[in-house]
């Protein structure tokens, strides 16, 4: 099966610190894949280029070097027109659910936010739309009237992960989603993401620190070590004695059925 994302030879370099300093080398030559349906978690130690990954990924940032393909087209390689057309399939979630949010906004209007972006507001359907985005992230339709601060970090994030979904993503990009929460809420979203990939049959690349939440969320998992793949893994031989997460989402819905 053609997998939905495939990150070949990526290369990403910033300037050194002054003229004189060589570039740093953030991700050299990295390359994995991701299919609808799987989770392959990004592990590595600080600095290691998990977050340089993400953006290039996402294309917050042209990679110096290799290819991004997703659903068999060349990412790399499309103008900002052409891009503009494939950035709602590929959406990210990221750490902090306050920093992500606009302040002012309610958060009926930052669901609506992507639709009106994407010219997809329809007076009618819209706010259906979004009151539907509220029931898939499991939040009460009376937070709609309030604004980000009125939130808990766990409801919050919700929002974060229902505005992602409003531009109907095949790819999420979920830099570090439970790592600001209490411990007590974050189970609770990481099985709101398992739910949403076993429904919508979505891909993640998921980067974590934490290897207890790698362990029990990942399929498959790329330790990253300066700039490099150091090893990919299932998350079951990282954790041989361990209760990892099946190989594939339809694995996880038999396991669940016996
Ligand atoms: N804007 C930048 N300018 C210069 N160097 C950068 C920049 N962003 C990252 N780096 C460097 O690139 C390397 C990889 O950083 P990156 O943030 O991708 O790693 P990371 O694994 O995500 O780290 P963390 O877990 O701390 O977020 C590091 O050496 C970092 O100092």
């Amino acid at each position: 099966m053609t997998p939905l994302l495939d990150v070949r030879d990526l290369t990403v370099r910033y300037p050194g610190r002054n003229r004189r300093s060589a570039p740093v080398r953030a991700v050299d030559g990295v390359s994995f894949e991701v299919s609808a349906g799987e989770t392959l978690a990004l592990v590595g130690a600080s600095g290691s280029g998990k977050s340089s990954t993400a953006a290039a990924v996402l294309l917050l940032r042209r990679p110096d070097g290799g290819e991004v393909w997703f659903d068999g087209r060349e990412l790399t390689a499309l103008d900002e027109a052409a891009l503009r057309a494939v950035r709602p399939a590929v959406q990210p979630v990221f750490q902090d659910p306050y920093g992500s949010l606009s302040p002012r906004l309610r958060i009926r209007d930052a669901l609506a936010e992507p639709l009106r972006v994407q010219k997809r507001w329809d007076p009618v359907a819209g706010p259906a739309r979004v009151a539907e985005l509220l029931d898939t992230v499991g939040l009460d339709q009376r937070l709609a009237d309030r604004r980000p601060h009125e939130l808990s970090g766990g409801q919050c994030q919700r929002v974060g992960i229902a505005r992602a979904l409003a531009s109907e993503p095949r790819l999420l990009v979920l830099d570090e989603p439970v790592s600001a929460l209490d411990p007590s809420v974050r189970a609770g979203v990481l099985n709101l993401l398992v739910g949403l990939q076993e429904r919508l049959g979505l891909a993640y690349l998921f980067i974590c620190h934490d290897m207890a939440v790698v362990r029990h969320f990942a399929h498959r998992v790329a330790v990253l070590s300066s700039g490099r793949i150091a090893r990919t893994t299932t998350a079951r031989a990282l954790y041989p004695t361990g209760t990892a997460r099946p190989k594939t989402a339809v694995d996880t819905r038999k396991a669940a059925a016996t």
